[in-house]
């Protein structure tokens, strides 16, 4: 079979990180969650300054925002399904994504989610940008179409049995974020 990725856009606090972990629990087959809060927020990956703070970030961003992006095409060409949380801030961004999974099985789905809650959820959190949401949610939408939207503000459980009905139901490799991709065959 062709691995699959399913890949959650959304701005910061839409809950795409709490939908992919419900998925990964929840789907039929054995997906990973991976993202990149596992390097920005709950790894030690990142050098930091004795107060805490992103030590050379304007230099290390885009070595690592590229790392990720090729990480997921080596996860899946080793036969893992991933079910991945993202927040796609560019058309430059996108186009590396579709270039880099072009070959995949992609499932694109995007959480919507009203500002005001957005900004309600980045303020009870505590450990966001101030703002951030507000930003992306300007522009997270505005390059891809999507296969499934979700609202996110409604019950999680709602929004895991939706995308897991809609995967199970999809004509595998027809995505709508890659158009006039030929689906791969039945038998591979
Ligand atoms: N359906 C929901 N209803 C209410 N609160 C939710 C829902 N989904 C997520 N949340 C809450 O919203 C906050 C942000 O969730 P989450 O970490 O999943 O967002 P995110 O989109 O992954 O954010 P980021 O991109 O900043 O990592 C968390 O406090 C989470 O508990």
């Amino acid at each position: 079979m062709t691995p699959a990725l399913i890949l959650v856009n959304g701005a910061s606090s839409a809950g795409k990180s709490t939908l992919c972990r419900a998925l990964r629990d929840a789907l039929p087959g054995a997906f990973l969650h991976f993202s990149l809060d596992f390097f920005m927020f709950d790894a030690q990956v990142l050098p930091r300054t004795p107060e805490g703070r992103l030590r050379d970030w304007a230099t290390l961003r885009p070595r690592v925002f590229e790392g990720f992006h090729r990480c997921l095409p080596a996860l899946l060409t080793a036969g893992n399904d991933l079910v991945v949380d993202y927040i796609i801030e560019t058309p430059e961004m996108w186009a590396e994504f579709c270039t880099q999974l072009a070959e995949f099985d992609v499932f694109l789905v995007g959480v919507q989610c009203s500002v005001e809650e957005l900004e309600r959820r980045e303020i009870a959190r505590g450990d966001r940008g101030l703002g951030d949401a507000r930003r992306d949610a300007e522009t997270v939408h505005t390059f891809t179409a999507y296969d499934l939207t979700l609202d996110c503000t409604i019950p999680l459980a709602q929004n895991v049995a939706r995308v897991s009905q809609a995967w199970q139901d999809r004509e595998a490799g027809a995505s709508r974020a890659f158009p006039g991709r030929r689906p791969p065959s039945p038998s591979s």
